[in-house]
């Protein structure tokens, strides 16, 4: 691999930094990369202890007491409860890991807006570089905004954000970005049927670049879809006619070799079980999102919930609420949660509720694999309907 005389010159120091280097070009010459490139941000993922475990504190407690500090400006994905404890309890143990974690990152130089959106909070412009680790987020900057991230492995994402380097690999180069498979969906696309769409989508495409046709949906619905599409399939990037800056470049540019097309017959839910609580928030909502359900909830002539509706942000969309509204939702039995996230959080078995209907595809998926909770995938106004 070719090294900058600058990069050379950090391998010499044999500090923290030297050695988060040594192992970023390790990592870059078993992937076949000619050279490093420069990141603008990092964002690290696998920061809750409910997912890391014993192990994941130490290793970051480690990097924090060797000196080793963040040289690009770093975020991090959402840890295992709220940094205040509010709404989600957790057990002392669990709590003191935790704060270990948040410890450690601050120390190494994060900005620790513990969110999986930080596309919310950070420009990512076509064409500039990324080291993120958390699949939503990559797949939304690079299919979204046209800027470029490799899907990083969480640790990973530490090691570039100390030596402000990743290996010039995969969606890294622009060949790789080349749309492989062409998608159709037809239909009105609904946030729930969008995480329908990104899963097909993604089984369909596996490692090849999709370019997906698909009518207007709202930003919610653009969110969901990409973040399903991101948890089942290996390659964070599609390009979406109309959206992605570049499109025009990648449809001029591209080789289909397999198409599939989807209908609306194929976008319908399963019929909604019993459940115990609604989630929504994964990827963590935005401000439209939030105000979306409080405007349902106005229409209605603002009832209580007969169950809890939790919604996880980040503090960053939580600060722009006024605390009228956050205490009327909270009267109204909806929890604005924040720095955490039901799918790397013990808290909603720990409040005893264990059957979770949510519009997030992503969820679905996660909540029984990583927390031991059932899911079912449901339309946010249907299951707040379900709720009057
Ligand atoms: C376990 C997850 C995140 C984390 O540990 O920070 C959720 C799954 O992450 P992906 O990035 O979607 O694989």
């Amino acid at each position: 691999m070719h090294l900058t005389r600058e990069e050379e010159e950090v391998l010499s120091r044999g500090d923290a930094r030297s050695r988060a280097l040594e192992t970023v070009v390790k990592v870059g010459e078993s992937l076949g990369a000619s050279r490093l490139l420069d990141v603008e941000t990092a964002h690290v993922s696998g920061v809750s202890y409910q997912t890391i475990g014993d192990a994941g504190v130490e290793f970051l407690s480690d990097l924090a007491a060797s000196g080793a500090r963040f040289k690009v400006f770093a975020t991090v994905n959402p840890m295992g409860m709220e940094l205040d404890g509010g709404e989600t309890p957790v057990d002392d143990l669990f709590k003191s890991r935790q704060l270990e974690v948040v410890k450690s990152l601050i120390k190494m130089g994060a900005s620790a807006w513990f969110t999986c959106a930080p596309y919310d909070i950070i420009r990512t412009p076509p064409g500039t570089v990324h080291a993120w680790g958390e699949s939503n987020a990559i797949s939304y900057i690079n299919s979204v905004r046209d800027a470029m991230s490799e899907k990083l492995p969480g640790p990973f994402t530490i090691l570039a954000a100390i030596t402000g380097k990743v290996p010039e690999f995969g969606l890294y180069l622009h060949e790789n970005r080349m749309p492989r498979v062409m998608v159709k969906v037809n239909g009105r696309i609904t946030q729930a049927a969008a995480g329908i769409i990104g899963k097909m989508v993604g089984e369909f495409s596996g490692s090849r670049v999709p370019y997906v046709v698909v009518g207007p949906m709202t930003e919610r619905a653009m969110k969901a879809m990409l973040a399903s599409f991101a948890t089942y399939s290996p390659n964070p990037f599609m390009v979406i006619e109309g959206v992605n800056p570049n499109w025009r470049l990648y449809r001029s540019e591209m080789d289909v070799e397999e198409s599939l097309v989807i209908d609306e017959k194929d976008l319908r839910l399963p019929e909604t079980r019993d459940f115990d609580a609604v989630f929504i928030g994964c990827p963590h909502a935005d401000l439209d999102e939030v105000l979306h359900v409080a405007k349902l909830l106005e229409d209605r002539g603002y009832p209580r919930l007969a169950k809890p509706l939790f919604i996880s942000t980040s503090r960053f969309v939580k600060s722009q609420l006024s605390p009228a509204i956050l205490s009327r939702l909270d009267e109204l039995n909806v929890h604005v949660i924040t720095d955490t996230c039901p799918i790397v959080s013990p808290f909603l078995r720990n409040r005893g509720l264990l059957n979770i209907a949510t519009p997030s595809s992503k969820s679905v998926y996660y909540m029984p694999r990583l927390v031991s909770l059932n899911a079912m995938p449901c339309e946010i106004d249907e299951c707040i309907g379900d709720l009057l």
